[in-house]
């Protein structure tokens, strides 16, 4: 087990920046997710911890030790990809085995391990066959078992439930957080799943271009997102955003006037903020209610049966619209006008820089939107 701290990371292919100076720090046995949009430099962060590509500067450290010129096999760590990559040509249990022969291991010490990981993760019965008469999801836990069988300090996991059916991906997504109870090592994963993220991460990444956005929790992230990015990024449907202007500042927080409808004051720090200035209001899809006295009236567009609930999508005029979850018993139709209440306390409010302003705690101070910067604990 170990701790892997990045300092300053930066890589470039050729002319093109990829990662523009990271600072990470992910603690012994913790569970880190990366995710971002496609092309953010995710896998490029994992394959410089792997050592699969150089890092063009700064430092990557595996439990204390600078690994940077290390090769990969000498770093304590394991990989799981998408694509299995295991051995056509060999059985399961030879596939798992292989890393350990290469290693010298004796055959007893070998047999045991082959037969541990195989039992943890329920194969036992499939060690003979080959490759190509395993389903995909038994291919993903053989590619799983062959990096357990190492003992790595860490295992980094690109995209390996891409490539599996929806049944598969939960079964297998509840064995790889098994195997994180049980093993209690380090593991970073890169995926472009949300429920991934959010069921498996300690901590989640969010990276764009190359840079991270936030560091923290599921649930910090999701309900105190530092910035506009991370407030859009993260949760399905996304979250609305109502362009306003600040009518008053006050000890309570600021007040905004919403397009075509009433002023709503959201409980944050008003320090930097002046009236008149225009800034994004933001909120999610289930803090919106349709209510007999809303601040904001709209059309019904467009109602989505989802069963246990249903998405309204609203026009509030000029264009603009709002996403509503609603509990499926809830009876609205399309074309109905409806009037909406936005609860305050669940309001984001950001400035022109796409900065979170922070959320006023109950004392009257304001209390960080984002729990952490990317180099802090927990
Ligand atoms: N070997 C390479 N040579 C040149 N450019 C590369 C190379 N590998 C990656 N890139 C570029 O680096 C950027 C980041 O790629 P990367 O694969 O890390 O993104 P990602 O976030 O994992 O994307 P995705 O979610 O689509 O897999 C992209 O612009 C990509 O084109």
């Amino acid at each position: 087990m170990a701790d892997v701290v990045l300092k300053n990371v930066r890589k470039s292919f050729g002319r093109a920046r990829v990662i523009h100076g990271v600072d990470l720090d992910v603690k012994d046995g913790e569970f880190l997710v990366f995710v971002g949009p496609s092309g953010c430099g995710k896998s490029t962060l994992l394959r410089l911890i792997a050592g699969l590509e150089d890092i063009t500067s700064g430092d990557l450290f595996i439990g204390g030790q600078r690994v940077n010129d290390l090769a990969p096999a000498k770093r304590g760590i394991a990989m799981v990809f998408q694509s299995y990559a295991l051995y056509p040509h060999m059985s399961v249990y030879d596939n798992m085995a292989f890393g350990l022969e290469l290693a010298k291991s004796s055959k007893a010490q070998i047999d045991a391990k082959v037969r541990e990981a195989a039992r943890m993760l329920q194969i036992e019965n499939l060690l003979d066959r080959k490759p190509r008469q395993l389903s995909g999801g038994q291919r993903q836990r053989v590619a799983i078992g062959r990096a357990i069988v190492r003992d790595p300090k860490v295992f980094l996991f690109d995209e390996p439930l891409s490539n599996l059916d929806a049944a598969l991906r939960v079964q297998t997504r509840i064995e790889i957080a098994k195997l994180h109870t049980d093993t209690r090592a380090t593991m970073i994963y890169v995926t472009h799943d949300q429920v991934e993220a959010m069921t498996l991460a300690d901590r989640i990444v969010v990276l764009n271009a190359g840079r991270i956005e936030q560091v923290g929790t599921p649930l910090e992230l999701y309900h105190r997102p530092a910035n506009l990015f991370v407030a859009g990024f993260l949760g399905s449907p996304q979250m609305n955003f109502i362009t306003c202007v600040v009518s008053h500042v006050g000890s309570d927080g600021v007040q905004v006037q919403l397009p075509n409808a009433g002023m709503i004051t959201v409980p944050v720090s008003s320090d930097g903020v002046r009236v008149g200035e225009t800034v994004t209001l933001g909120i999610r899809p289930d803090h919106v209610k349709v209510s007999a006295q809303g601040t904001l009236t709209g059309r019904i567009e467009l109602v989505e049966e989802l069963g246990e609930n249903h998405l309204l999508y609203v026009d509030f005029g000029k264009d603009r619209h709002l996403t509503i979850r609603e509990p499926g018993d809830a009876r609205h139709g399309i074309g109905q006008e409806v009037s909406l209440s936005l609860a305050p306390e669940s309001c984001h409010l950001f400035k022109d820089s796409g900065e979170a302003l922070p959320l006023i705690a109950p004392t009257g101070t304001p209390m960080a939107r984002s729990p952490s910067p990317a180099t802090s604990a927990a």
